[in-house]
């Protein structure tokens, strides 16, 4: 069966989505459109949802504001159709949080990993640098990393893809930058952010992937 097209949701209530659905539009055969609402959420015909960067307590704040947290979490716990997270996005996924806001900030979860949402410092200490990413070939991939969480701990049924060395060979966590669970893939980093589609595309390709599993599934 040829792979099919597919139309794939950005959460649109903050941060980095434009990004995304400009990256998107480089890609034959992927429609993108942006969410806001329930209803968009829970559009039967969206096969895929990427969650941006951008500020996590201000994206749930907006999200719980709009009705959309319940649909969301749906989404990422049933775990039939791919989610995304990126940064923000990424904490947003996170089954817990070290640095959370005080007083609270909703988390969607799904996602067995613990963040660390600030791990890098203030928005000062922004930076980007080569990362290998072996799942997208030999050549390094130009990280962006802004304010970025870092995953310091996950279950087993956790995939990493890819990760920075630890600062001292002694320190107790990790700093996972990149991770799959199934259908749900979160980046630390802003891959929207590069001229590099290499990871949109590897998304893509797990969009296709689960579509034509559910395709298949129906018509058996
Ligand atoms: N670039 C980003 O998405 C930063 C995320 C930020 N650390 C937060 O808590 O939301």
């Amino acid at each position: 069966m040829a792979s099919p097209a597919v139309k794939i949701g950005v959460l649109a209530l903050q941060g980095a989505f434009i990004e995304h659905i400009h990256v998107l539009g480089r890609i034959e055969n992927v429609t993108a459109v942006q969410i806001r609402t329930p209803a968009e959420v829970n559009d039967p015909t969206l096969d895929a949802l990427i969650i941006p960067g951008g500020e996590s307590t201000t994206m749930g704040l907006v999200a719980e504001r709009s009705g959309i947290v319940e649909p969301l979490r749906l989404w990422a716990h049933q775990g039939v159709k791919p989610v995304w997270g990126t940064c923000a996005g990424m904490i947003l996924l996170a089954n817990s949080a070290l640095q959370m806001k005080i007083g609270g900030q909703p988390l969607l979860g799904g996602l067995d990993v613990c963040v660390d949402r600030n791990h890098f410092g203030a928005q000062l200490q922004s930076f980007e640098m080569p990362v290998s990413i072996p799942v997208l070939g030999e050549e390094p991939f130009q990280a962006v990393f802004i304010r970025a969480p870092v995953i310091v701990s996950h279950k087993p049924n956790v995939t990493v893809i890819a990760k920075l060395e630890k600062k001292n060979a002694d320190d107790e966590h990790e700093r996972i930058i990149a991770a799959r669970q199934s259908n749900l893939l979160a980046t630390a980093f802003h891959p929207e952010l590069t001229g590099d589609s290499r990871f949109h595309r590897y998304f893509v390709e797990m969009v296709r992937t689960s579509k034509l599993a559910r395709q298949q599934t129906a018509s058996s």
